[in-house]
């Protein structure tokens, strides 16, 4: 499904990866990012108009560093390097990259730069500006026929350029919106240096995709995942439109959805010119995951468990070839799949069970949430649907900790109500982008009615984020927690203290297993 231009992003450990992915796209190049490990043959066969080689915590002088082959320069094709993957282009080529020699070359956070505006990469913008440094390194000596074009008060070589070959690069990081025109400086890249055309929009995208659909399918029969969150909706009214009645949309009513969810969903999709089906799983879910408490253990029954309620609602349609999942990037980055170090198997990726019969179809798989939602848009699905809070396919399985029972759920699920309410109430439901409630598997004490209780500790958690990968825990104004506080425990038999949880991701995740 490839007929638009490509961008190889090059992964070498950086903290910032997705979010040059994204500022690429941002700027309607399409591009992917690959492991350093990556064979070179492999990544030429993608025939990228341009490469970018992101940062990494290693110091390219170390034998043990992750480098890269020199014949990668000698592709014709231009290559951005940016903080680690700067030094990696300058020792590659033969430059000299050290331990900075005194404090002063040492540049952490916004530092004060000076360009040379007659570089490509610089062309159109100030001569001087703030840029975001993270750097130890230093180059010492940067390789034959690179000049220098951009420097700091510390340090004289900020950037470097060999304009003839259309290789740049940079000591700070354009990706990060301290740093002043960091993406104007991405857009002189892609479409100065590297001929970008822009053929990346949503619109395109969509076209395409509902092609590539159509292709794969054929006239065989398809079922798709729905579970009434923005990836599934998107998924099923873009295979609406592709394949029309061949698809049949299931809603695994596990048992751990939200309070009213499942009744709700079954409303909504009813109303859909689609065929839905809704399984109701409760019993066999909470079966499968009686007496389990490890978190990893729970999201692979899980995902078994979901495969196994397609298989059998497939049965029903007749021969089903193909399985559609609403499953996006960070999905797949998280579960291990990319470079990455495996963080949780979301179920319908790193949860799979080996033994899927079904052909899985993921039209959404390279996309980031924001990027779903503005296809959901394309598709023309109403404004209410395309920004909802994500929900996990696992559900309330993994906001229970410890054993999950039937009485936990049905604790947990009034609280979250609660809970969510007066978020609503407070008119803060499109400013938190994730809030929900968590059964932690503590009980303390307290009094109530001057008797003493010995009930479970709940923890409230609301995060901002635009791309679910990184979040900051949200300020949620006192009087409002205030309020659900109090609702809950006097509402909800079971609780008898509630906590807020105050962590950002990194370090902790958003979801508590
Ligand atoms: N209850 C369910 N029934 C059927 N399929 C499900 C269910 N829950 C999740 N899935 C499948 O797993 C995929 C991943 O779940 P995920 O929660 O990430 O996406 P979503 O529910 O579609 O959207 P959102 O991120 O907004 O919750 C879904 O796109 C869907 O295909
Ligand atoms: O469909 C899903 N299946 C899963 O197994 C899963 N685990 C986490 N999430 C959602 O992903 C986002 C990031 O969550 P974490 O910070 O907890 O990894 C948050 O939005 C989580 O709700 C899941 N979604
Ligand atoms: N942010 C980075 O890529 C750092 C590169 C290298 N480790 C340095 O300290 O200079
Ligand atoms: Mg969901």
């Amino acid at each position: 499904m490839k007929n638009h231009q490509y961008v190889l992003i090059i992964d070498f450990g950086g903290q910032y990866n997705q979010l040059i992915a994204r500022r690429v796209r941002e700027n309607n190049v399409y591009c992917e990012v690959k492991p350093y490990t990556t064979p070179l043959e492999e990544l030429k066969a993608l025939n990228p108009i341009g490469i970018i080689f992101t940062g990494g915590p290693n110091s390219v002088y170390l034998e043990e560093s992750p480098h890269i082959s020199k014949e990668i320069f000698e592709w014709g094709v231009p290559v951005l390097g940016i903080c680690y993957g700067c030094q990696l282009m300058a020792y590659t080529l033969g430059g000299e990259v050290t331990p900075a020699q005194d404090d002063s070359a040492r540049e952490y956070g916004k530092t004060k730069t000076y360009y040379n505006t007659d570089c490509k990469l610089f062309q159109g913008l100030p001569e001087e500006g703030i840029s975001w440094m993270s750097h130890s390194d230093y180059m010492a000596r940067v390789p034959e026929g690179f000049a220098l074009v951009a420097h700091s008060d510390a340090c004289p070589n900020v950037a470097i350029a060999d304009e003839s070959r259309g290789f740049y690069g940079v000591q700070y990081h354009p990706e990060v919106n301290h740093t002043e025109h960091g993406q104007d400086m991405l857009h002189n890249f892609l479409y100065n240096v590297c001929g970008a055309v822009g053929d990346w929009t949503m619109e395109d995208y969509c076209k395409t995709a509902i092609a590539a659909v159509r292709e794969q399918v054929g006239d065989g029969k398809v079922l798709l995942g729905l579970s009434g969150g923005v990836d599934s909706s998107v998924a099923a009214a873009l295979l609406a439109e592709a394949v029309g009645n061949q698809l049949t949309c299931v809603f695994v009513d596990h048992g751990l959805m939200r309070k009213n969810e499942g009744d709700e969903v079954e409303a909504a999709f009813k109303k859909w010119d689609i065929n839905f089906v809704r399984a109701d799983a409760e019993q066999r879910f909470l079966d499968k995951l009686a007496g389990v408490t490890e978190p990893e253990k729970k999201r692979k029954i899980i995902g078994a468990e979901f495969i196994r309620v397609f298989e059998e609602e497939s049965s029903k349609v007749g021969q089903v070839d193909f399985l559609v999942q609403g499953t996006i990037y960070p999905d797949v980055i998280e579960s291990g799949k990319g470079d990455a170090a495996v963080i949780k198997s979301h179920h319908n990726v790193g949860g799979l069970p080996d033994d899927v019969q079904f052909q899985i179809i993921e039209p959404l798989r390279m996309l980031f949430k924001d990027e779903v939602r503005q296809l959901g848009r394309e598709l023309g699905l109403p404004e209410y649907l395309v920004m909802r809070q994500p929900f996990p396919g696992p559900g309330l399985a993994i906001r229970i900790i410890g054993e999950i029972t039937k009485e936990k759920a049905d604790i947990l699920r009034d609280a979250d109500a609660i809970f969510r309410e007066e978020i609503a109430n407070a008119g803060l439901q499109y400013s938190i982008n994730q809030y929900f409630a968590v059964l932690t598997n503590m009980r303390s004490v307290g009094v109530m009615g001057d008797a003493r209780t010995y009930d479970y500790t709940l923890a409230l958690r609301g995060v901002t984020t635009t791309d679910f990968m990184t979040a900051d825990w949200a300020r949620i104004p006192y009087e409002v927690l205030d309020k659900a506080s109090s609702r809950i425990v006097n509402e909800v038999a079971g609780i008898n203290r509630i906590v807020y949880d105050i962590t950002s991701k990194p370090p902790a995740t958003i979801e508590w297993e």
